[in-house]
C-alpha cells in the first residue's frame, strides 16, 4: 500500500541567476515495507525531491508550482506549518549523509534523541528518554542507557549514522527517507548500515527513499528505482526490471559507467561523455540528447516525458521499446570489446 504519494510535482528555486526547475513532473509512489531508490549524477534533483516530500526546501527561494505530495492521502502542500510538523518526523522523517552536521556536538545523544521525541510528541521526560534508549537499542548500539549519555565525539561515524538512526525512529515514521546515508562511511560500515535499513523496514513495515548514486547499493537493496536526469524522472520500474532491461538510455550509460555488484569484480567501466547540463542553461528537447549514446536529430524537439513502456516500466525517450532493446545489445557489445580489449591489454 502506498503511504507517499507524490503526483506530478513541480519544484523551482528562483535565484538572482535565473530560475532553476530541480524538480519537473515528479510522480512515484512510497510503499510500506519497500525500498524506492532515487538514482541519478550530481545536480539531477535527488535531494531537491527529497526534502520536498517533507516541504524541507527554504521557502523562498523554493517555490511548489504544482502537484500534490500526498502522505495518507493528504497533502503536504496544502498543510499549515502544524501539520507539517506533525507529519515530519512522526509520518516521514529524513537522514543525511553526514551525521555530524545533524548532531550537536555538547548535548549527549540521549538529550538529542529525547528533545527530538519530546518536539514530535506530547511525551513526558521519563517516557521519552525510555524511548531513545530503546530506539538505541533497536540500531544496534550496545549498551544503550549508557550511550545515551555520551556525545556524538565519543561514537565513530558509523556509529553516529546509527544514532542518526535511532532519531528518526524514535517516533515511529511510517517513511524514512536517507540521502546518501553511507557516502561519508567506510565500505564495511555502508554494508552494516545498509543491512540495517533493510533490517528495520522489515521490522516496522517501514518505506524507505534511498538516495545515492550508487548503483550497486541499489542493484542489492532497493525493490523500486527511479532515475532522474536534470531535474526530470527518466525511467522508473522495479529495481529488477531497470537492471535487467534498461529503457532509457541514460540508465544504460550509468549502468556501464559505474561498478555493480551483479558484474565482475574489476569490470571495464565505459563511462558517460560530458557532464550533466546547467539547469539555468539546458540543451532543447531531450536534455540528455548532447550525451545520448542513441541521439537522433528529432530528439532535440520536445522534451520526452515518462511514458509506459513496457508493463510498469516507464521512460522519457522517444524511441521504441524494440529500438532501445536494439540500443541494449549495442552498449552490450561495446562494454564487452573494452572488456576484450582490456583483457588482451593485461596478457600481452
Ligand atoms: N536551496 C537551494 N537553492 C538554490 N538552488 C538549489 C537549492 N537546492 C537545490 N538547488 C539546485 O537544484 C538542482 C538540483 O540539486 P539537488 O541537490 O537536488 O541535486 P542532487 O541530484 O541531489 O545532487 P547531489 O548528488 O550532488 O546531491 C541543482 O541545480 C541545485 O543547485
Amino acid at each position: 500500500m502506498a503511504v507517499l504519494e507524490v503526483r506530478n510535482l513541480n519544484v523551482e528555486f528562483r535565484l538572482d541567476t535565473g530560475v532553476v526547475r530541480a524538480v519537473n513532473d515528479a510522480t512515484f509512489s512510497v510503499e510500506q515495507g519497500k525500498t524506492l531508490a532515487i538514482v541519478g549524477e550530481s545536480g539531477s534533483g535527488k535531494t531537491a525531491t527529497a526534502l520536498s516530500t517533507l516541504r524541507l526546501n527554504p521557502e523562498p527561494p523554493c517555490f511548489y508550482t504544482g502537484g500534490e505530495i500526498l502522505f495518507e492521502g493528504q497533502d503536504l502542500l496544502t498543510m499549515n506549518e502544524r501539520q507539517l510538523r506533525q507529519v515530519r518526523g512522526q509520518g516521514i522523517a529524513m537522514i543525511f549523509q553526514d551525521p555530524m552536521t545533524s548532531l550537536n556536538p555538547v548535548r549527549t545523544v540521549g538529550r538529542q534523541i529525547v528533545e527530538s521525541v519530546v518536539r514530535r510528541e506530547k511525551l513526558g521526560r521519563a517516557e521519552a528518554k525510555a524511548r531513545a534508549v530503546q530506539a538505541l537499542r533497536e540500531v544496534g548500539i550496545a549498551n544503550p542507557e549508557e550511550r545515551a549519555g555520551q556525545y556524538p565525539h565519543q561514537f565513530s561515524g558509523g556509529m553516529r549514522q546509527r544514532v542518526m538512526i535511532a532519531m528518526a525512529l524514535a517516533s515511529r515514521p511510517k517513511v524514512l527517507i536517507a540521502d546518501e546515508p553511507t557516502t561519508a562511511l567506510d565500505v564495511t560500515v555502508q554494508a552494516q548500515i545498509m543491512e540495517l535499513l533493510d533490517d528495520l523496514k522489515t521490522r516496522f513495515d517501514m518505506g524507505i527513499v534511498l538516495i545515492t548514486h550508487d548503483l550497486a547499493m541499489v542493484s542489492e537493496k532497493a525493490d523500486d528505482v527511479l532515475v532522474m536526469y536534470a531535474g526530470r524522472p527518466v525511467e522508473k520500474a522495479t529495481a529488477e526490471a531497470v537492471f535487467a532491461t534498461p529503457r532509457m538510455p541514460y540508465t544504460m550509460q550509468l549502468m556501464q559507467s559505474a561498478p555493480r555488484a551483479d558484474r565482475p569484480k574489476g569490470a571495464v567501466l565505459d563511462p558517460i561523455p560530458g557532464s550533466p547540463p546547467d539547469l539555468l542553461n539546458l540543451p532543447p528537447g531531450c536534455p540528455f540528447e548532447p550525451r545520448c549514446f542513441l541521439s537522433r536529430p528529432e530528439c532535440t524537439e520536445t522534451v520526452p516525458r515518462l511514458v509506459t513502456k513496457t508493463p510498469g516500466h516507464e521512460a522519457a525517450c522517444i524511441l521504441s521499446p524494440d529500438e532501445l532493446a536494439t540500443g541494449a545489445q549495442t552498449l552490450a557489445a561495446r562494454a564487452a570489446a573494452l572488456e576484450a580489449d582490456a583483457t588482451e591489454g593485461v596478457s600481452s
